[in-house]
């Protein structure tokens, strides 16, 4: 029997980068989360402590920095990808990369009914994300884009039932054919290729044409499960969107539990709720083409975020 290294990355986890752009009166800002990994040719560090075919992570996230100043931040996919190429051109043992972005929304704060030029207010919706994956060098590079959300709170207060499920000894809950439907949802969505010249415009408009169609769906669909919920979800980006080749889910169902009032002489037609934050169910899914590309390692976490 022998002991062998298996896979192994390396990188930068969650660089805090805000980038201003303060060149005209009216500010502009973006608010970064950056997580950087290298793979390829680093077995020498594990295996001996040989550090000479290691770049720091701190170079690592130096080089982010930099960058948000060189290059800019268009979108977080733009920029994902930029670092990206870049960490698998300029360093020799590097055969990969992988960039994982967030990105934390801001609005101008409204000043005597005026959009203040350098000041904002957190918009606290959701949690934009980018993944860039870049393998391989030269002529045989590719690189893999999931654009993407986490934490978008939906909550609908009628429209959803769950019943005619399977039961057993023991299964103790009701049927309901009217219930209130919350999630906390994560979506990615992996674009079918990432073409390098790409405006920023591109990146920004699939992302909010996507998370409208899911808000859409989830609001309309009469939902008899969650699981429905996702795959209509799912199937109307993909039907919107050639680009994108398949879309993942992550869906905790946020029980309300209709409170019995009935001690008390009231009754309670699904009026006031228990909202409980565990346990949760937790409902995943992918919605894909029969043909997509190969996703080749672009689901694979890297150093940040899962
Ligand atoms: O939408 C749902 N899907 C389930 O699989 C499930 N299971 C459960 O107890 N409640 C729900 N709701």
């Amino acid at each position: 029997m022998a002991i062998v290294l298996g896979s192994h990355q390396y990188g930068k986890a969650e660089s805090r980068l805000v980038r201003i752009y303060r060149d005209q009166a009216r500010h502009e800002i973006r608010d970064l989360n950056v997580s950087t990994s290298l793979r390829g040719s680093f077995a020498e560090a594990h295996l001996y402590g040989d550090q000479s075919q290691v770049l720091p992570t701190d170079t690592q996230k130096n080089t982010a920095y930099a960058f948000a100043k060189s290059a800019g931040i268009r979108s977080i996919e733009g920029f994902g990808l930029t670092l990206a190429r870049h960490f698998v051109d300029h360093t020799a043992p590097a055969t990969g990369a992988r960039v994982e972005v967030e990105e934390y929304a801001w609005r101008r704060a409204v000043v005597n009914g005026v959009e203040h030029d350098h000041t904002w207010i957190r918009a606290g919706e959701e949690v934009r994300t980018a993944a860039v994956t870049v393998e391989g060098k030269g002529e045989e590079q590719v690189a893999h884009v999931v654009g993407g959300f986490k934490d978008l709170v939906l909550l609908k207060s009628t429209g959803s039932e769950f019943r005619d499920f399977l039961t057993d000894e023991y299964t103790t809950l009701a049927a309901t054919s009217d219930r209130v439907l919350a999630t906390s949802l994560v979506a990615r969505w992996r674009f079918s290729s990432a073409e390098p010249d790409w405006e920023a415009v591109i990146w920004d408009d699939v992302y909010s044409s996507v998370k409208q169609i899911i808000v859409t769906q989830f609001a309309t669909l009469q939902s008899l499960a969650l699981q429905q919920t996702l795959w209509h979800m799912g199937k109307a980006v993909l039907q919107e969107h050639p680009e994108i080749a398949e879309i993942q889910f992550s869906a905790p169902n946020k029980h309300h539990f209709v409170v019995d009032l009935a001690p008390f002489g009231l009754d309670n037609p699904g009026e006031v709720f228990v909202a409980a934050d565990r346990p949760y169910g937790l409902i995943q899914a992918t919605v894909t083409r029969d043909d997509a590309s190969d996703a080749g390692g672009a689901w694979a976490p890297g150093a940040g975020l899962a």
